[in-house]
């Protein structure tokens, strides 16, 4: 295994191929983080070392009931309907502010709960020859090993898991360890009749009909991680999991009394303290988006700790790990005119693909779920497009306008006669106007530069192409007129005998149908993007 110098610049500078060798010499021993605890280690390996410090605030011991994880009591939901409103109403409080709460009275017996935490003590402190046999990282109904994207992910953390798939598929027995079968399929039994009621408060709770969420299969996929926190001999530098959010419609989640999960809330990591005969649940990605973010999914994380181990099991509903084409985006019934869409539809696959490829080791966590933001999604293309607002080319063309109808009105202005002559008259006026026009979206550009973002929304787009195309129509139409004049007068008709004047008109219309046509340019990208967006 690797040294376990504490040079931080040696920890933070790690060679890749360095570390890559000494995940694979970790991932090898097939014993998990478990086998190093065995072995005595009083140092971390330096793969595990990165906790930095963040930029939140750690609140564990306030006792203030802003900072208290809220507690729904489910045990009279079946006695009267006002209970059940009341049950309602909290379970709204909770996923609209916390995204998180802990169920006592669910129905799920305690000595289920002991027998389903002792059966995942005994899977990991069985003998480690039998339970290597589990150890893999290829997808199979029940496997175990060390940090699931151990390769993938930038951070190693200090814990073990086994994985099950629960639904659609029930396992086949032979397929699950001996120790922890019977528990785990009678658990998992249990956790989705819970899972299902869970969901009608939920659809309750967002207004709807009470088997809405069901009715659009929230609960036909289950899946379980099991995770094994061993003690941990320096637990400041590394964490038991990584800050992140579930990528799921919910998450029913049983934890021990060791305590070190925590949750971000209001810029502070929370605890979530065990509460005996609890469930914690939490909101998912998933029903983030569906509720157009009426309901949040929180970011949460797991501290290592010097004493464990600590074991915990989370229930994750989703059918991630089966095909198909089921598509989600936000529930029509939610949306008016002043709650559109915040996120386009997307099918659970896609989502997964996009999650493992693209957000394990994004600096937001919550990036992944932002990539379906109908908003950002209209930033990026806007940024990304040639000559929007905010791009260079986007300046260029600004400036260019500015700088010939400047010029236009500077050739024409300084001519001794052309208030005689009405189509002069106008050029002018319409020359000002686009200087005035190109002048304040130019500083929009560099404002939007400077910022490295684009300020614009569908709305000011739509502004932008009004706006263009009526200043690129009056400049057209002032061009042509002057133009003909121009022509009729000092060509067709050899009045012109001022000189100099003549060449002004002339240089005035040019610049003129010039800046006509920059300005043509950006009404079309503009109109281009409006479509698009
Ligand atoms: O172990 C815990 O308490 C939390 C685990 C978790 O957040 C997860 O598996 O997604
Ligand atoms: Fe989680």
């Amino acid at each position: 295994m690797g040294s376990t110098t504490r040079n931080e610049k040696e920890v933070i500078f790690m060679e890749d191929f360095e570390r890559t060798t000494e995940l694979k010499a970790f991932d090898d021993t097939r014993q998990g983080v478990k086998g190093l605890v065995d072995a005595g280690i009083t140092k971390i390996p330096r793969i595990f070392c990165y906790h930095p410090p963040d930029n939140f605030t750690r609140v564990s011991d306030l006792c203030h009931k802003d900072y208290i994880i809220p507690v729904v009591d489910l045990g009279n939901i079946d006695e009267d309907p006002s209970e059940r409103k009341r049950i309602v109403e909290r379970v709204k409080e909770a996923a609209e502010t916390w995204g998180f709460f802990q169920i006592v009275n669910h129905g799920i017996p305690d000595c289920t709960l002991k027998e389903m935490l002792d059966g995942v003590v005994r899977f990991f402190e069985q003998d480690s020859e039998v339970k290597k046999e589990f150890y893999t990282r290829d997808k199979k109904p029940f496997m175990y090993n060390s940090n699931f994207n151990l390769y993938s992910n930038a951070r190693t953390t200090w814990k073990d898991s086994f994985f099950c798939d629960l639904a659609p598929n029930v396992p086949k027995p032979e397929d699950l360890p001996s120790v922890c079968r019977d528990i785990l399929l009678d658990y998992s039994n249990q956790v989705m009749k819970l899972g299902t009621l869970l969901l009608e408060l939920l659809s309750e709770a967002l207004g709807l009909n009470s088997t809405y969420l069901r009715d659009i299969d929230c609960n036909v996929g289950q899946y379980a991680f099991g995770h094994y926190y061993p003690s941990c001999p320096e637990p400041e530098l590394t964490l038991g999991t990584i800050k992140h959010a579930d990528v799921d419609f919910i998450t029913v989640l049983l934890q021990d009394h060791i305590g070190g999960l925590q949750v971000l809330h209001q810029d502070t990591w929370i605890d979530v303290p065990p509460v005996p005969g609890a469930l914690v649940v939490n909101i998912g990605d998933f029903l983030q988006i569906i509720s157009n973010e009426k309901f949040k999914s929180s970011h949460h994380r797991v501290l290592a700790n010097t004493v464990g181990p600590r074991v915990s099991i989370a229930c994750f509903f989703s059918t991630a790990f089966h095909p198909s084409s089921r598509t989600y985006g936000p529930i029509m019934e939610l949306l008016s005119e002043d709650n559109p869409a915040k996120y386009r539809e997307f099918s659970i696959p896609e989502f997964t693909h996009h999650y493992k490829t693209k957000c394990m080791n994004a600096k937001s966590a919550r990036s992944c779920i932002e990539s379906l933001s109908i908003d950002l999604i209209w930033k990026r293309k806007m940024k990304d497009f040639c000559g929007a607002p905010g791009t260079i080319l986007g300046l260029v063309l600004r400036t260019t306008q500015f700088l010939f109808a400047a010029g236009s009105i500077a050739s024409m202005a300084t001519t001794t006669s052309f208030f005689n002559l009405t189509a002069f008259c106008y050029l002018i006026a319409s020359m000002g106007l686009q200087i005035i026009w190109s002048f304040l979206l130019a500083l929009l550009d560099l404002l939007a530069m400077m910022r490295n973002r684009t300020l614009l929304t569908p709305v000011l787009v739509s502004l932008f192409v009004v706006g263009d195309w009526v200043t690129a129509t009056l400049s057209l139409a002032a061009a042509s007129a002057s133009a003909g004049i121009t022509v009729l007068y000092f060509h067709d008709l050899g009045h012109c005998h001022i000189g100099d004047e003549c060449l002004k008109y002339q240089i005035s219309v040019a610049l003129a149908f010039l800046s006509w046509f920059s300005t043509s340019i950006s009404s079309l990208i503009m109109f281009w993007l409006l479509a698009e967006g």
